[in-house]
């Protein structure tokens, strides 16, 4: 996989697929994942636009620097490979912590944007200790400590029963993601509180939910929803990881927005 390296000298890992000469799309993980999460949305929306995957800083074949990261550092590493690859423009979708970092260029960054995809995402999740608990546990403990907790928040029971495959391929993602760029990362969101920007971001949004999502339960895309003018609300009936969940279901809203 191709690298970028950013200004403070961290490499990041990106693949593009699709047309070369269609509307680019940047799509962004979760904490402890990696690009290889989109892969249920990928041959759909390779047909329709250059997309453009990356792992986040601290994940996958991307550098895992000693943190604590902030969201701003996510997010402009986010304009450091579009300035790299000379892509002014892009449309956007996070899922989570890929949803947070999309809020930040929102608010930051509008110009950069032609439409703004916020997945099963929030713009607080406090609270701070809880946060703390889990970055002590993983760099005492390593990945294992969390990922089954992890899982159980992330599909509901009837999806990990009917789609163990499915769940195993997030479940390695997770296992394999190096503690230390996942507890630099568990630190931007334990810093975080974007609500008091979010009437900043005027792009075209989408907020998508999961009615049963745990992690970030449907108050909180409704308080998204709320606090961006003219945004949009689709809820999927799925717990945290709603685009493997209910891949055809998220595609679909995807596509249906982004046209
Ligand atoms: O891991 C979780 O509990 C949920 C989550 C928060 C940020 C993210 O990407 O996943």
């Amino acid at each position: 996989m191709p690298l970028i390296t950013l200004d403070d000298g961290c490499n990041l890992s990106y693949r593009i697929d699709g047309p070369a000469d269609a509307p680019p799309l940047v799509l962004s993980n979760s904490l402890g994942t990696a690009m290889a999460m989109w892969e249920p949305q990928m041959a759909a929306l390779a047909q329709h636009y250059r997309v453009i995957r990356y792992d986040s800083r601290g994940h996958g074949a991307s550098d895992a620097p000693a943190g604590p990261y902030t969201m701003e550092r996510l997010g402009q590493d986010v304009l450091g490979l579009m300035d790299e690859l000379d892509i002014y423009r892009v449309r956007f979708c996070g899922l989570s912590k890929g949803g947070m970092v999309a809020q930040w260029l929102g608010i930051n960054a509008g110009q950069r944007l032609d439409r703004l995809v916020l997945a099963n995402t929030a713009a607080y999740m406090g609270p701070a200790e809880s946060w703390q608990g889990r970055m002590d546990l993983v760099a005492a403990q390593g990945m294992a400590a969390v990922t089954e907790a992890v899982i159980q928040r992330w599909f509901t029971p009837g999806f990990v029963a009917a789609q163990p495959d499915a769940v195993d391929r997030v479940r390695w993602l997770l296992l394999a993601t190096e503690p230390q760029g996942y507890v630099g990362c568990c630190a931007a969101i334990r810093d975080m509180d974007q609500r008091p920007q979010l009437p900043a971001i005027a792009v075209p949004t989408l907020v998508i939910g999961g009615t049963q999502d745990p992690a970030t339960p449907p108050e909180k895309a409704q308080e998204l929803h709320a606090s961006i003018k003219g945004s949009n609300l689709v809820m999927l009936d799925a717990a945290h990881l709603s685009n493997v969940e209910q891949a055809d279901a998220f595609t679909a809203a995807l596509i249906d927005f982004l046209a």
